[in-house]
């Protein structure tokens, strides 16, 4: 459960005052999510997703994030964008955390997608990248690359090996690979780095919410569909590839913006990278989540698989 920070009914009753938002009715905290502390709060007028920044959202990024979110909204992407209080401010503070307001979005996460959520997820995804093409500010993407070295060094030989025998070296060696066979002189533009299943929203086949962009940067756009496609074609433990979702959500993806060749050939490097990263990231919140947050794990060897299925099949983008 990710809440991190705790908040009293009677600080949230004094923040909304803020803003022309209703008064409390309710406020749970949110179990989903793994990063910020979320509370899901009901007004006399609507409903509000409170969220507080931990430690992976630097609250200088925000202006990134938020002005995203409202470029986006104009362009009739489902996405939430942070509430202006009266005097016109997204962020806020609360409870020692900055924290923002966000409009709540209807749908649920899938847990098991199916081809034609996959094709609606590809169509959405594509749609943003032929918006966020044109965002001007820029931030650098800071869980890429040149970051993965830094986090298994962070991880540690031993804390790697406790998780899988061997994990350093095949994390090593890959790392070695994809630093000589990364891409160069791919499209750029403003990605969202981290489209799972849960960070969906859908009622039916419809996509309803696209959330937590809080990891959105700049960078190759072509990362954002191997990210995409890492996180949505295959089962929870990363051992089943599942084709008929990846052909659903590359198909999606490309009935509004076609992949350039370029990019399709850049594929099977950029998702051993995108593979690689959450493998990392994993990793390191297993051996480093206090044992006080109330938080699932999540599962490093689930991309340790994926990798693995990436490393023997460098065809499978192949149109
Ligand atoms: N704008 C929103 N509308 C509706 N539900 C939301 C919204 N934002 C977040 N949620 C809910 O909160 C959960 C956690 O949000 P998320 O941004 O993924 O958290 P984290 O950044 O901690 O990973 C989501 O899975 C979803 O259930
Ligand atoms: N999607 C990442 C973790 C980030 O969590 P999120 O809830 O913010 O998407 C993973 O699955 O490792």
């Amino acid at each position: 459960m990710a809440v991190y920070t705790r908040v009293d009914a009677e600080d949230i009753e004094q923040f909304l005052t803020r803003y022309d938002a209703g008064s409390l009715v309710s406020a749970k905290g949110i179990a989903e999510g793994v990063e910020n502390s979320n509370y899901l709060l009901e007004t006399t007028t609507d409903r509000f997703i409170l969220t507080l920044y931990e430690k992976r959202v630097n609250p200088d990024d925000l202006p990134f994030f938020l002005g995203l979110l409202d470029d986006l909204v104009v362009a009739g992407l489902p996405v939430p964008p942070a509430i202006r209080d009266r005097e016109g401010r997204q962020i806020q503070q609360l409870a020692g955390k900055t924290a923002c307001l966000i409009q709540f979005l209807p749908g649920v996460s899938i847990s098991h997608p199916t081809p034609a959520q996959a094709a609606a997820t590809g169509k959405a995804l594509a749609r943003m990248h032929l918006s966020t093409a044109d965002y001007e500010p820029t931030r650098q993407n800071d869980m890429g690359r040149p970051d993965w070295h830094k986090l298994a060094r962070d991880c540690g030989p031993e804390g790697l090996n406790a998780i899988h025998a061997g994990l350093a070296a095949l994390v090593d060696s890959e790392l070695e690979f994809l630093d000589e066979h990364w891409p160069q002189n791919l499209a750029i533009s403003a990605i969202h780095a981290d489209l799972f299943p849960d960070n969906v929203l859908m009622l039916g086949d419809e996509v309803t919410g696209l959330i937590d962009f809080y990891f959105s940067c700049t960078d190759f756009t072509a990362y954002d569909i191997a990210v995409t496609h890492a996180a949505w074609c295959f089962s929870d433990d990363g051992l089943t590839f599942d084709s008929r979702i990846s052909d659903a959500l590359l198909a999606g993806y490309e009935a509004i913006r076609v992949i350039p060749e370029k990019e399709r050939e850049a594929l099977p490097v950029l998702a051993r990278g995108a593979a690689l990263r959450f493998l990392l990231t994993r990793a390191y919140d297993w051996i480093n989540t206090p044992p006080e947050a109330m938080v699932t794990r999540k599962d490093p060897m689930a991309f340790l698989n994926r990798l693995s299925f990436y490393q023997q099949h460098p065809d499978v983008f192949s149109a």
